[in-house]
């Protein structure tokens, strides 16, 4: 069991004594054991699922006397076999590459924990990262969302995913999760007619595809046709044979309807893995009752398999929302698990979509269709929320230099694009004079502060652990608590390095190996420390500065080129230096460089944090030295995403980010 860094969101108080770096004991960093089943000319998949991994990996033929796993290699075997000896003790995982339609998709089900489809031309390791990175329980989508105080999903209604690849991040603006509703998906047969349920093999596909497009954690829905559905009830074993691929697929969501017989959701919840149920239950008769008991039966026996409890009603009057509302409060005082998402559906139901807190439904102008009658988009459930007093208008603060200008105008598109009604002040300076003034202004909703200030700032009642660990708040969280709002001063940007880094390797790839950090002086770096310690790197040797802060424990300076010789080779090289000496990390690159890929058994990774016009391009020279490497925009595109998300609540996808932000910003 590894240690890490206590990364959680909690915050600490200035009457307390100043913070330290509190170490969590966390599973899941040690090297998974993997077995990977490939198919004929496919070996590539192998060397990929290693190189996420950080793992060395090798292929072996089943047939040849011992084929255990060695701890810490990936092995890999052509074809199906018998892999019951490896059950349990490694990840089985099937591998399908769908560049042709591949009808062997879900053949090996049977033999495997987990089926991971892709294509190679292109091939998406973002993708590969994700899914191993779910699947291995190294990250938590769920309990990720289970902090926000409001959640969304995405209803897409298209019969064929492609079609929503071209608007897939504007889509997606507000939401958190993205459902896929595979009952509405359309397989055309060979004679041009459409198949009543589609292929595991189409379905299959076409989750590939989306995935390959959205970071947002994926819903899949098979609806019935009672429930304003196409998937036929009179298999529910059929339900069960999606829902189970669902999970193999590494689905975050799997949607199980209650009416579902109890054996097949009991089998379910006992195979979900890493995934999780949302129960669902609809009444379209238009006599359902919140106040009757067997609304509370109906929760009970939901909330039985249910990491998510969904209960949905057809309605014709208001007093049918107050119901509800009573209803969802009883539920919530009675039951602290799990969440509870209600809605009452039709034009009349409308006012229980702004008011209901988890995994609302929401839909999109640019989709073909509602999915359900009365469903709203995010901006209009946030001006509903607005015009009900529910979402007072408020002044948020961007202070500092034109750059953060250039990054106030881009949240204004998110702002305008969500129909949030704050309103955004920019201030030219950022200083703890200016901060201390706004944050006594009535409607002060928060603050961007870019450069940071130090974390010392006396205005701010309280300060998250990040924030005092690196020493510099680069965001003002305002939350409202009743009539009260509480402040905190936190830090957005090591949230942002490290998405970076877990863009193509999983967490573990990352676990013990050691990483080398240029800067000028420490402000540069503290936040990558504390980002590369959130990932259980160490040991973090530091050139050209002195780290004095909190972090000091956790990094060894280089006092010399000698000492360069005593590392054998670093899973992470970042530079912060400034632009115009950027490129003193050269020498670096080359001397750690030059491993072709096929060698590589550890992540070997190049993040440049310098900003502005520079000579050359360390970003360039690394790649051609065998670095995954990254500038400064991937890392503000994800700090932006996690700055949107502590000021607003809303989530706005990273390639949103890039997309809409072009290169004017960074
Ligand atoms: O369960 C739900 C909620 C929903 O029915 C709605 O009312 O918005 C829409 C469905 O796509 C989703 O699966």
């Amino acid at each position: 069991m590894a240690t890490r860094v206590q990364v959680e969101t909690s915050t600490m108080s200035f009457a307390k004594p100043r913070p330290i770096v509190a170490i969590e004991e966390v599973r899941g960093h040690e090297e998974p054991s993997i077995l990977v089943l490939y198919e004929r000319d496919q070996e590539q998949i192998v060397a990929e699922i290693a190189g996420v991994l950080g793992q060395q990996w090798r292929l072996i033929d089943p047939e040849d006397g011992d084929a255990s796993p060695i701890d810490g290699t990936v092995v890999g075997i052509c074809g199906a076999h018998d892999t019951l000896r490896w059950r349990g003790s490694s990840t089985v995982l099937a591998t399908h590459c769908l560049d042709d339609p591949n009808p062997a998709v879900g053949s090996r089900s049977s033999i495997c924990d987990y089926e991971y489809l892709y294509t190679t031309k292109p091939f998406f390791r973002r993708d590969l990262a994700r899914f191993l990175s779910f699947v291995l329980g190294q990250i938590n989508p769920h309990k990720d969302l289970a902090k926000k105080a409001k959640t969304t999903l995405i209803s897409t209604t298209f019969p064929d995913v492609h079609a929503a690849l071209p608007n897939l991040d504007i889509l997606s603006v507000g939401a958190d999760a993205i459902e896929i509703r595979v009952d509405l998906l359309k397989e055309t047969k060979p004679d041009g007619s459409f198949s009543d349920v589609p292929s595991l093999q189409y379905v299959g596909e076409q989750l590939m595809t989306l995935r390959q497009r959205t970071e947002l954690p994926i819903i899949f829905t098979t609806r019935c046709t009672k429930e304003n559905g196409r998937f036929p009830m009179d298999d529910p074993k059929l339900f069960y044979d999606y829902l189970y691929r669902a999970v193999q697929w590494g689905c975050e969501y799997i949607d199980v309807e209650l009416w579902l017989p109890e054996d097949l959701r009991r089998k379910l919840a006992s195979q979900k893995g890493n995934s999780k149920i949302i129960s669902a239950f609809h009444d379209f008769s238009g006599n359902f009752k919140w106040t009757s008991p067997d609304a509370q039966r109906l929760f009970g026996q939901g909330a039985i398999y249910g990491d998510v409890v969904k209960m949905i009603a057809l309605v014709s009057t208001m007093q049918e929302n107050y119901e509800l509302e009573y209803f969802r409060s009883i539920i919530q005082s009675t039951y602290p698990y799990p969440p509870f998402s209600g809605l009452n559906m039709g034009p009349m139901g409308q006012l229980s979509r702004a008011l209901n807190k988890i995994f609302t439904p929401i839909t999109h102008p640019l989709l073909p269709i509602i999915a359900a009658p009365g469903q709203l988009s995010a901006a209009e459930i946030n001006s509903a929320l607005h015009s009900m007093g529910q979402m007072p208008k408020l002044d948020m603060y961007c202070f500092g230099s034109m750059r953060a200008t250039g990054q106030a105008m881009f949240f204004e598109k998110c702002i305008n694009e969500l129909s949030l009604p704050h309103q955004l002040v920019c201030v030219e300076q950022s200083s703890q004079d200016g901060l201390a003034t706004v944050v006594k202004i009535p409607h002060f909703g928060g603050a961007f502060i870019n450069p940071p200030i130090a974390a010392s700032a006396p205005c701010l009642p309280s300060i998250s652990d990040a924030a005092a660990s690196i020493g510099q708040i680069d965001t003002v969280v305002a939350r409202s608590d009743g009539d009260k709002t509480n402040l905190v001063g936190d830090n957005a940007t090591w949230k942002g390095i490290r998405a970076t880094l877990c863009r193509d390797f999983v967490p573990s790839a990352y676990s013990g190996q050691a990483a080398i950090l240029l800067a000028s002086q420490e402000s540069q770096a503290a936040a990558a420390v504390f980002a590369l310690r959130s990932l259980n790197i160490g040991p973090i040797y530091t050139i050209g500065f002195k780290v004095q802060g909190p972090l000091s424990g956790f990094v060894t300076p280089f006092k010399g080129l000698e000492d360069v010789k005593k590392v054998e080779q670093p899973a992470v090289i970042i530079s912060a230096l400034r632009a115009d000496k950027s490129l003193l990390v050269s020498p670096l690159l080359k001397h750690y460089g030059g491993h072709k890929p096929e060698q590589r058994k550890a992540a070997k990774v190049f993040l440049d944090l310098s900003n502005g016009p520079r000579k050359g391009d360390p970003v360039a020279l690394a790649e051609t030295q065998g670095w995954a490497a990254y500038g400064i925009a991937d890392v503000n595109a994800w700090t932006t995403v996690e700055t949107l998300r502590l000021l607003v609540g809303q989530n706005v996808p990273y390639d949103f980010v890039r997309l809409a932000a072009g290169r004017s910003i960074y």
